[in-house]
């Protein structure tokens, strides 16, 4: 009987994700040679500090040397979770360069630099896959490239991070503060190694930037998308929204439209009966439409240890088997359109402000006369609140051009009986 054969990999990081894809080759050992046609060993890991008391690894296989797994010719896929440009960028150039196959969960680099690796993969006949970079555990890398290539697709917009959703989550249905629900994330290994990617909407944006490189075939990197974060959020506007009827979600919008293509990401105020407004904790969910498939929705956990592994396990197999049939290297980058990217002020919107102003005759008119000037149009008005002497108000806008809701919050924000522009958040 001919001997099974074990595919070497190495892992470069054994943080949150890193020991959950460690766990689950262990777990799957007996299913891979079914189905993979052989088996699967992790030979090293790469780590900062070889020292650190590291649960279910074995201490054997920890490296602090790059060198130990690039001059290692029997390791035949590599598997980036350290996250990070540097040394990331060079190790998986290296190792792409060395004949080696590459997964990586890393979306601050595949944002940023993934044309040019793809690019150095397709040049080595090599795979480089990387469906655990957007979304966490739900496949949307892998259903863009390969089920729905059929489509022209048109928009792909979503939930895609994972601690901002529980940090909403937890503020709207549990009054948690958001430093606590943050810290819990961060518990749960939600959160980025710097959180402020999470909570900035930054991590968001560089999903949206792959995600909309593969949905529109046009390169879209991270400097391209407008990012928002949640940080402005308060317990008030949360109330706010649910007195509408609404969610506050934090969003990602990719759409192809006829003049460029937009990708933005920021927190909406959605109807709550919406089926993003069910979305809740660290799930994720994204909704692709096509001209073919029509409208087509992604949920699933969309950060943590075992539903990110499980992404990059996918990864691991699909490369394996590749191996197997000698056929690495056959999925190319699909980015062969060069579109226009529209500036956010390009964009048209709808909004809720909610603002301070002294309690006097004449102000609310005022600030509707300057909405009016910069043509906003005002689809509702709210006084609700005395606050001290000052009154709060609250205006929804029509859908109205971003430079010209800007233009007006500059003025507003300089007239003399404005004291305070509380928040400004978008309407679905
Ligand atoms: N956590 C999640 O839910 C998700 C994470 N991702 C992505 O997966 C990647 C990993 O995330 P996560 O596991 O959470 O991160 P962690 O911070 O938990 O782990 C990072 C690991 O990488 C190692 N590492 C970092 N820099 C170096 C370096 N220069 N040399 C050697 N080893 C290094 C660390 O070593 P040491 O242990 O010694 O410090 C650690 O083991 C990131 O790209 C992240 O964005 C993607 C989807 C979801
Ligand atoms: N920090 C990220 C982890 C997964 O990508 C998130 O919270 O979604």
């Amino acid at each position: 009987m001919e001997e099974l054969k074990n595919i070497k990999v190495a892992l470069l990081g054994s943080g949150t994700v890193g020991t959950g894809v460690y766990k689950l080759i262990e777990r799957q050992r007996e299913e891979l040679p079914h189905k993979v046609g052989a088996g699967l060993t992790v030979s090293k890991v790469l780590v900062r500090d070889k020292n650190k008391k590291r649960e279910g690894i074995d201490p054997s296989v920890l490296t602090d040397q790059w060198e130990d797994i690039i001059t290692d010719d029997e390791i035949q896929i590599v598997v980036e979770v350290m996250g990070g440009i540097e040394p990331a960028r060079t190790y998986i150039t290296e190792a792409l360069q060395a004949g080696k196959n590459v997964v990586t969960a890393n979306k601050d680099l595949m944002a940023v630099h993934g044309g040019e690796l793809l690019d150095i993969a397709s040049h080595n006949g090599c795979d480089l896959l990387f469906e655990a970079s957007v979304a966490g555990g739900i496949p949307i890398i892998r259903p863009l490239k390969q089920c729905l290539a059929g489509n022209y697709i048109s928009e792909a917009m979503g939930i895609v991070n994972g601690t901002t959703n529980f940090i909403l989550t937890k503020m709207t249905h549990e009054g948690m503060e958001f430093d606590e629900a943050l810290a819990l994330a961060t518990e749960l290994g939600y959160a980025e190694a710097d959180p402020t990617a999470d909570i900035e909407g930054y991590d968001a944006g560089r999903k949206m930037a792959i995600m909309a490189s593969i949905a529109f075939n046009s390169r879209v990197t991270f400097d391209d998308v407008y990012t928002e974060g949640i940080t402005n959020i308060t317990a008030k506007d949360i109330k706010y929204a649910e007195a509408m009827g609404c969610t506050i979600k934090l969003l990602g919008v990719a759409k192809n439209t006829e003049s460029g293509i937009e990708v933005r990401v920021h927190p909406m105020l959605i109807p709550s009966d919406h089926p993003l407004a069910t979305v809740n904790d660290s799930f994720n969910a994204v909704f692709v439409h096509g001209d073919a498939v029509d409208d087509a929705m992604f949920y699933g956990r969309g950060a943590g240890e075992f539903p990110t592994a499980s992404a990059v396990m996918g990864d691991i197999i699909d490369v394996a088997r590749n191996i197997q049939f000698y056929c690495t290297g056959r999925i190319h980058c699909t980015c062969y359109k060069d579109l226009p990217i529209k500036k956010i002020t390009e964009i048209e919107s709808k909004y809720f402000m909610r603002l301070l102003v002294d309690d006097k005759p004449g102000v609310l008119a005022r600030i509707a006369d300057t909405l009016g000037k910069n043509e906003v149009s005002i689809a509702q008005v709210i006084q609700k609140n005395k606050v001290n002497d000052m009154a709060e108000l609250v205006v929804i806008t029509d859908l109205v051009l971003e430079q010209n809701f800007a233009d007006a919050l500059v003025e507003i924000k300089g007239m003399e009986h404005t004291r305070e522009i509380s928040t400004v958040i978008r309407v679905y």
